[in-house]
Formats: C-alpha cells, sequence, structure tokens
C-alpha cells in the first residue's frame, strides 16, 4: 500500500502501525481473547445495520457538539483507556493528551497509563474532559489513593471497569511471551521490578470477589466524582447502575478481550438504551473505525463513543500527529456521514436514520476480509 499522501483511513493507519511497531507490542495492542470472534464481530456487527438518508434538507452547516454529563463537548468522539501508550510511541500518554485536547471531547486515562495523571491532565487546554479509569484492587487504599489524586488533579468522572475480574487469555501474547518491557513505568501504580508480569501486575492486584456493593456502592461512598461503570452489555447490569446511582455506563466488551463470544458492542447497544430510560447516559466502544460507525451508535441512542486501537495505530504512526490524524479522520467521516444523511446537528440523530435488515450475516476473515454474506 502507498502511504505517500498519508493515511486516509483508519485501516491504513492499521497497516502502518503493524508495521513499525515490534512484534510483541503489536501484538498486545492487536490480540482478542481467544478465537476473537467478539474482536471481529464488533466490526462486522456495524455492517449488519444500514442508513436510512434524507435529502434536500439543507446540510450546508453541521455541528457535532453535544453534551456529556452535563458539559458541552465539541464532539461526541473520545478516547478510550488503554494500557501503556509508551509501546507505541516515547511520549505516549502525553501525546494523546495534547491531540485529545484539541480534538475538544474527552480522554479516558488507564490506571495502567505510562505517565502520572497529573502529567496528562497537565497538557490539557481546557477543552476536553478527563475522566480516571479505574480497577478496584483487593487493597482499597492503592484503589482511593488513585481516586484522591484523580479528584485534586480535576478529572471529571470515575470510569470503573467491570470486565476484566481477571485478564482475558490473549494468545498472541502468550505465543510471544509477551509482558510489559522493564523500562516502562506505570506511573498511577506503584509496582516494583519483579512483579513485571502480567500475572503479577494484575492478578495480584485484581479483587476477583467485587461486587455491586463492595466495588461501586463503595466507590459512591469515597468520592463525589460521578461513576461510569465500563463494560455492560445486558439490560440487567444497566437496571443495577440505575439503582447503584450511576452516572453512565460504557457499553463495551473490552476491544474482544475478555471474554470471548460476547455480544459484539454495537447489537448490545439497543438493549442497554432500552434499560437506561434516560436515568443515566449510555456511551459505547468497540470496532468503530468509521464515521459512518459513529452515526450508527449515535442512532442507536449512544451519548457518545470511544476509540482505543485507532488511537495506538495514530500514536505509533506519529505520535501526537498521529492521534491528531486518526481522531481527525473519523471526525471528518462523522461529519460527512451527517451531511449525507441530512443531519445537521447530533440531536437530530435518531433510530430513524438506521434499518437492520433481518437474517442478513456479514462475515470477515482474520485479515478483515469480506467472505461471505447470508
Ligand atoms: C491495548 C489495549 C489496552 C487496553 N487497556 C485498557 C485498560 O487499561 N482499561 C480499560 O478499561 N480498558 C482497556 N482496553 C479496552 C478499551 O478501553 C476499549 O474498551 C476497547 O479496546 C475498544 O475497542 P476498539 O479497540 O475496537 O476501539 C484496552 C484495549 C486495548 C486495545
Ligand atoms: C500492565 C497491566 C495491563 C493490564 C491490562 C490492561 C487491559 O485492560 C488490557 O485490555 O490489556
Amino acid at each position: 500500500m502507498n502511504h505517500a499522501g498519508g493515511p486516509v483511513c483508519i485501516k491504513d493507519l492499521e497497516t502502518i502501525a503493524r508495521g513499525v511497531m515490534p512484534s510483541g507490542a503489536w501484538g498486545y495492542y492487536d490480540s482478542g481473547a481467544n478465537d476473537e470472534q467478539t474482536k471481529y464481530s464488533n466490526l462486522s456487527a456495524f455492517d449488519e445495520y444500514r442508513l436510512h438518508p434524507r435529502y434536500l434538507r439543507d446540510v450546508s452547516t453541521v455541528s457535532t457538539e453535544t453534551t456529556v454529563l452535563g458539559q458541552r463537548v465539541k464532539t461526541p468522539l473520545g478516547v478510550a483507556p488503554c494500557a501503556m501508550h509508551k509501546l507505541a510511541h516515547a511520549d505516549g500518554e502525553l501525546a494523546t493528551s495534547r491531540a485529545a485536547s484539541g480534538h475538544g471531547s474527552i480522554m479516558i486515562l488507564s490506571t495502567y497509563a505510562t505517565a502520572s495523571l497529573e502529567k496528562v491532565i497537565a497538557e490539557g487546554d481546557g477543552s476536553t474532559q478527563y475522566w480516571m479509569q479505574l480497577y478496584v484492587y483487593r487493597e482499597r487504599r492503592v484503589s482511593e489513593a488513585i481516586v484522591r489524586r484523580a479528584e485534586k488533579a480535576g478529572f471529571k468522572a470515575l470510569v470503573l471497569t467491570v470486565d476484566a475480574p481477571v485478564l482475558g487469555r490473549r494468545l498472541i501474547d502468550a505465543r510471544n511471551k509477551f509482558n510489559p518491557p522493564d523500562d516502562l513505568v506505570l506511573e498511577n501504580f506503584a509496582q516494583d521490578k519483579e512483579s513485571k508480569t502480567f500475572g503479577a501486575l494484575f492478578g495480584a492486584n485484581g479483587d476477583q470477589s467485587l461486587s455491586w456493593e463492595n466495588g461501586v456502592a463503595w466507590l459512591q461512598s469515597i468520592t463525589k466524582l460521578p461513576i461510569i461503570v465500563k463494560g455492560i452489555l445486558t439490560k440487567e447490569d444497566t437496571e443495577l447502575a440505575i439503582k447503584y446511582g450511576c452516572a453512565g455506563v460504557i457499553v463495551s466488551n473490552h476491544g474482544g478481550r475478555q471474554l470471548d463470544g460476547a455480544l459484539s458492542s454495537i447489537d448490545a447497544l439497543p438493549q442497554v438504551v432500552a434499560a437506561a430510560q434516560d436515568k443515566l447516559e449510555v456511551y459505547m466502544d468497540g470496532g468503530i473505525r468509521r464515521g459512518t460507525d459513529i452515526f450508527k451508535a449515535l442512532a442507536l441512542g449512544a451519548r457518545a463513543v470511544f476509540v482505543a486501537r485507532p488511537v495506538l495505530w495514530g500514536l505509533a504512526y506519529k505520535g501526537e500527529r498521529g492521534v491528531r490524524h486518526a481522531l481527525g479522520l473519523l471526525q471528518k467521516e462523522l461529519e460527512l456521514t451527517m451531511m449525507l444523511t441530512g443531519t445537521t446537528s447530533i440531536e437530530q440523530i435518531d433510530r430513524s436514520f438506521v434499518y437492520q435488515p433481518v437474517n442478513r450475516w456479514v462475515r470477515y476473515n482474520k485479515r478483515g476480509e469480506l467472505v461471505a454474506k447470508l
């Protein structure tokens, strides 16, 4: 592929990133769990929703502005939390933060970031909301310390990831015997050198007994920040999130990295939106690679969407400029989709713009090539 004029879509960025990253780091970013069914269905499920365009509606001015948690953002496209941005580029999360900041939406910072949360938020220009992602640890004081630092630094919400009581089994990492490199420091999370394996970092610290009561209710009891639960796929858990006073849920299967066989995010979204009944905000991530994907998720009721791998690919391509490029491509594609569907504001995008033909399924092979339409 010739990229002389720069990557023109997210797929181009993926190809470039694959070419420039060391195989272990690439494998860690790319992998899904086990057979990667969920990772691939996150992508192919979008194709099962078709768009209903409306015309002759004056689309000379289009705005993607909206509100999230009551605050205005320039666009409903944000950055999902991802561990270890420095695997992609030496500037890591600081570069991502600068790029996200110009973009004017939301950046969710991973607990396993390779830059401290204070430094990351300091790169912002005030137009972007920062949310802090948390895993709640057996040692609650470790999690509480991160909450206190996030509050003090100006983070606007806490994102509690619930789909990882244990880490999913990623076969590529197992084959590569990949573990976080010794020279990377997880700056928000004290660790000794000997514990630098996924098992030691994640397994030994995680709390497998975590529940709504000892996790979500505990977090509510120690902070006034809004709590968003990440990794929700069912109406039952949405109802519990409402019961436990959460401000929002992120419909997500962790990019297919946890439970292989779990429902794709876009397919789970409608039932979560229905159960939410406007009592909390619903966001989604997983498989967004096109502006049309963002549009479909908004049409099915998401208030905002988040991307993970496209940001990492941008970072591997050219650091801050690469992330800007990735977010810019998606933003432009969203605006184009709005013009071509006859929508000029986010509020106008509703369910009437998507159509899901029944009994039609598209299938991709592992290289992302279309192999069947049933
Ligand atoms: C390399 C990598 C690291 C991730 N690290 C975290 C993490 O630390 N915390 C978390 O809640 N989710 C993490 N995720 C999951 C993402 O936040 C997100 O749910 C998912 O990747 C979105 O799908 P996408 O990659 O198709 O955009 C990670 C995903 C990737 C690819
Ligand atoms: C350095 C520990 C990484 C923990 C796992 C981060 C994550 O959520 C992932 O999907 O990978």
